[in-house]
């Protein structure tokens, strides 16, 4: 019945396969090893008194738990073992084929591969221990694997001491037990495996709805969780935070020049620049079309005014291959922790659209929440001209 399962399960994980995203791999590996296993079980059941079919039975089903190896080691991004997977299915033709002909002992093929089944079992907890999450989708997923591991490295010493009864198809306590316990925790490692398949794409969909599909930085949704973040550090901590707006300058002219495609490049090339010229700690959004946010924590406006400097100077360096672009900028530094952020937002527009009004590829700063908006901030105050903030 459990080894019925399985072959379900693997009608699951490649269905998975086909529709989870493409960063989630190892899901069809798991699946073929799951079909190579049943297959195994098949070959086993049919085998009778012939030899050959042991063999293939033990061959298919060691193709299957390597396959298992194979298929978690793509899910955390490491290279695939193969080197090991095919060692390990020659090891037991050799082995079995010499103790089944040569030297017939059936202690000593249970016991080889049952270490060999246990060194694949052991790399694979290892790679979830040092690559997984701390999240109980781990624990349960390397727990398991774990458990299955315990089971079949018993089950290889026991077959060395000569009271223990490990014959497959004997009716020993022992015997029956493993065999039930050895298919159960097939079903029972691919639920597992599924469990972390699930959380991995929980968290991509989690990511995906806050992060800007063309230049992978944040976007709306992301800024505004940021922001509450931040803000309530600011408030606890009583500092100062700033935010400043990013306007490319001209861009419908870029668009109309380079067509969309090439805009779309000029906007990678402006998150990029931005996010470089700001420290890891500082949040960048883009807030759309062409217009972005950075938001910079614990950051008063003397040292904000450096960093804006800092990104208008890269912005207008000459990048090869790259249509050339200027930005305007408008800086708002929030002090008080209850202005809204729509309020922040709104200064910080306003100082952009200055910075436009008053000629483009510079920044103005917005007057402090709650003073009159009668009077303009500028570090270029000699080329302050009309707009007034
Ligand atoms: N390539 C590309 N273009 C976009 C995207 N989103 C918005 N746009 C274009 O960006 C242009 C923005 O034009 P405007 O709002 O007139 O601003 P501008 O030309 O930059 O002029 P100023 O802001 O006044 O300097 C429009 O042509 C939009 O179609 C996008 O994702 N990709």
């Amino acid at each position: 019945m459990a080894t019925l399962m399985a072959g379900a399960m693997s009608v699951v994980l490649y269905s998975a396969h086909l529709n989870f995203p493409k960063e989630i791999k190892g899901l069809r590996d798991w699946a073929a090893a799951l079909v190579l296993l049943v297959a195994g079980v098949g070959i086993f059941a049919l085998h009778g008194n012939s030899n050959i079919l042991l063999l293939a039975a033990n061959v298919v089903m060691t193709w299957g738990l390597g396959l298992m190896l194979i298929g978690t080691e793509k899910f955390y991004r490491l290279r695939p073992s193969w080197r090991l997977f095919h060692i390990t299915w020659l090891c037991i033709v050799i082995g079995l084929a010499y103790w089944l002909w040569i030297k017939p002992s059936f202690a000593t093929r249970v016991a080889i591969s049952s270490v060999l089944v246990f060194i694949l079992h052991a790399r694979a907890i290892y790679i979830i221990c040092k690559n997984g999450e701390r999240h109980f989708s781990t624990g349960f997923f390397g727990s398991l694997m774990l458990i299955e591991s315990l089971l079949v490295i018993t089950r290889g010493i026991l077959a060395l001491s000569s009271d223990a009864d490990v014959n497959l198809m004997g009716a020993g306590r022992f015997a029956s037990l493993y065999l039930a316990a050895a298919q159960f925790m097939t079903l029972m490692m691919t639920v597992g495996f599924m469990t972390v398949c699930t959380r991995r794409l929980q968290i991509l969909l989690e990511r995906r709805s806050t992060l800007d599909p063309l230049t992978q930085i944040l976007n709306r949704r992301g800024f505004a969780e940021i922001y509450a973040k931040e803000h309530a550090m600011m408030r606890r901590q009583g500092s100062t935070m700033t935010l400043l707006n990013i306007d490319v300058d001209h861009f419908k002219k870029i668009n109309d020049t380079y067509g969309h495609a090439g805009g779309d490049q000029v906007l990678i090339g402006v998150a990029d620049t931005i996010a470089k010229a700001v420290r890891i700690s500082d949040h960048v959004a883009r807030f759309g079309g062409e217009e972005f946010l950075v938001l910079l924590p614990d950051t008063g406006l003397a040292p904000a005014l450096q960093i804006t400097e800092r990104i208008q100077t890269a912005m207008r360096k000459p990048r090869p291959g790259r249509p050339g672009c200027t930005v305007s900028m408008g800086v708002a530094c929030q002090t008080d922790p209850d202005e809204s952020l729509d309020r922040l937002l709104i200064r910080a527009d306003q100082a952009m659209y200055c910075a436009k009004q008053n000629g483009r590829n510079r920044y103005e700063i917005a007057p402090q929440s709650g003073s009159e908006p009668t009077f303009g901030h500028s570090i270029e105050r000699d080329a302050m001209s009309e707009c007034r903030l």
